[in-house]
């Protein structure tokens, strides 16, 4: 992974076809991209997501927001970019990199030997009754658990399956324990496990194959 110092946040999107040549190994992450605010920007985005979740405005209200988001959409659209320089997701600095459609995670340790993460579930990421929906606990464990894949061969791998077996219920609203590591490989396979725990109390296990991208291969 590269981290250039210098720079450059508002770049038009190119003619390039993004998939050109294969998923990007080697693509710039940054600690600068969107600028200093950019994951307050993120914070905020979700914050309202939170808000909208449980929300019920009169129809004056709704109409108001209708505007006012507007309004925020075309501020926005003068500055995207290709989601190779877009900072939503190369913000190292950032937790789950700045990715707006992660559940935010922190990374405490990462390496060829597994992932250690702290994750929170916002208020959105209801599911029913209050705790978290399965299919954002499966999001967690797939980008958690390429990035062990990743890590271990040192270049891209895609999920070939994954299966998550939820053994008791993932709350909101509280930092939990997220590990991922390649527990066998073969060639190009790597098998990766991983486990949710909320304390001492196990929520989720992750059993999966990620298979590393060959030269070139999308
Ligand atoms: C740090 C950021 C991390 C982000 C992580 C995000 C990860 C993702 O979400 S990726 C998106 C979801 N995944 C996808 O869209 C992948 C779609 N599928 C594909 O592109 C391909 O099927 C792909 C790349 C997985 C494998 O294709 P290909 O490279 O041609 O491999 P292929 O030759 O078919 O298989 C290689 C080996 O894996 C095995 N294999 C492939 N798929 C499976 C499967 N689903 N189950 C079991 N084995 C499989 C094959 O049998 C073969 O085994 P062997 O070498 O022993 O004969």
């Amino acid at each position: 992974m590269k981290g250039a110092p210098e720079q450059e946040w508002n770049v038009a999107a190119d003619e390039t076809p993004q998939h050109q040549g294969g998923f990007r190994a080697d693509f710039e992450v940054t600690t600068e991209r969107g600028g200093p605010s950019y994951g307050e920007m993120i914070e905020q985005v979700r914050t309202f997501m939170d808000k909208v979740r449980y929300a019920s405005p009169s129809p004056e209200l709704a109409d108001e927001v209708i505007d006012d988001l507007r309004k925020l959409n075309a501020k926005l659209d003068s500055t995207l970019v290709d989601e190779w320089t877009s900072p939503s997701g190369t913000r190292i600095d950032l937790p789950s990199r700045g990715n707006i459609t992660l559940p935010p995670y922190e990374v405490l340790d990462g390496g060829p030997d597994g992932v250690d993460a702290v994750v929170t579930f916002r208020p959105f990421h209801l599911g029913g009754n209050g705790v978290a929906h399965g299919g954002h606990v499966a999001i967690a464990f797939d980008d958690l658990g390429g990035m062990a894949a990743a890590l271990r061969v040192g270049r891209p791998a895609r999920t070939a399956y994954l299966t998550v077996n939820y053994r008791s219920l993932t709350p909101l609203d509280t930092p939990l324990t997220l590990r991922t590591w390649v527990e066998r490989h073969d060639g190009r396979k790597n098998f990766v496990r991983g486990t949710l725990h909320d304390g001492d109390r196990l929520c989720a296990e992750l059993d999966s194959l990620f298979i590393e991208l060959k030269p070139g291969q999308a």
